[in-house]
């Protein structure tokens, strides 16, 4: 059998139990999906008025989206993308700030984003605007990123009463070094494109407007190579990439559950969403 069907015929029990995809555009809730030409998956977060914060509807068509593309044999790489202002600009803080401790921990909340990392094919993020929160950690679980001159990562988790949880403290440390991760993390500022293309967090970047165009035409590229070895590239440069990943992903997920045991978790959460500073008691 042609090593392509094998592909796609190894995980059937997803691959069917998928809604319908055609090349037309998708009926995602909150997200845009499309097949572009030259063996492209194209996806792009929608949830405008939340400058796409990451809610569980969110990350269910994300998922879904991308076991479609990552089955159809017709598709060789994938590109997520957001709008001009923002990648994503986090978890969706309203969705989560009244969730505790025993909760987060019995679901092992978050866990599920994992699995974005386990597509096969290769995903390029192209960053425009605010990477921040869960949106940096979701653009640092693509393949390769590349950014436009607007684009502002950060893990301002901090402000929250709440750390990273979706793998901002491990990959962000191993992409731009102990120091400025570290810095990152406890301060909460952003850094900007040029400056994650300085330290390698990005490849490449773009004027805002031809980000899209870019990694479209690097998709492409990608896509037009064989599909097999392609994700055997992929596997090799992920296994150098990953290796001890797993254990400093679990660690950091128990540690951000153990957030939701705190008040300042609380009250970080609350005071973003009724637009106030946070008042810290320290507990
Ligand atoms: C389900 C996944 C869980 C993963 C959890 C893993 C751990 C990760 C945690 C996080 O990611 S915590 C979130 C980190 N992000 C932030 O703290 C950023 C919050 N947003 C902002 O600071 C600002 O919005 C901004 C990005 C600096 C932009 O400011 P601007 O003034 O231009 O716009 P706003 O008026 O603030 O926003 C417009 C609109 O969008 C809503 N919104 C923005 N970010 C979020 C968010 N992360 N969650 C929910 N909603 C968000 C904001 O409230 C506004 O809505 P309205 O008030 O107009 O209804």
């Amino acid at each position: 059998m042609n090593i392509l069907k094998q592909l796609a015929l190894k995980r059937p029990s997803t691959a069917f139990t998928l809604r319908t995809f055609t090349t037309a555009a998708s009926t995602y809730e909150n997200i845009l999906t499309e097949k572009k030409e030259g063996g492209v998956g194209f996806i792009q977060l929608n949830r405008p008025k939340a400058l796409n914060a990451l809610c569980d509807g969110l990350y269910k068509d994300l998922h879904s989206a991308l076991q479609s593309f990552d089955a159809d044999p017709e598709i060789g790489a994938i590109v997520i993308t957001g709008s001009e202002k923002a990648f994503a600009a986090g978890a969706d803080i309203k969705e989560m700030k009244d969730k505790e401790y025993p909760q987060t921990y019995l679901i092992d909340m978050l866990s599920w984003w994992e699995n974005v990392g386990k597509t096969r094919k290769p995903i390029i993020g192209a960053v425009n605007g605010y990477a921040l929160g869960g949106g940096c950690e979701l653009a640092m679980m693509c393949d390769i990123l590349i950014a436009g001159k607007n684009a502002k990562f950060g893990q301002p988790e901090i402000n929250l009463g709440t750390i990273p949880g979706m793998g901002g403290s491990q990959r962000l440390t191993r992409a731009i070094g102990k120091s400025r991760a570290m810095e990152m993390i406890l301060t909460g500022e952003m850094m900007d494109a040029e400056e994650a293309a300085s330290r390698g967090l990005v490849s490449r970047v773009h004027p805002t407007e031809s980000l899209v165009d870019e990694a479209l035409k690097m998709a492409r590229k990608i896509a037009a190579q064989s599909r097999p070895i392609t994700i055997m590239a992929k596997d090799v440069v992920n296994q150098a990439f990953e290796t001890g990943l797993q254990d400093g992903l679990k660690f950091e997920r128990r540690v951000f559950h153990s957030t939701f045991a705190t008040n300042d978790r609380r009250e970080g959460m609350a005071a973003f969403a009724e637009k106030r500073k946070a008042n810290w008691t320290q507990n």
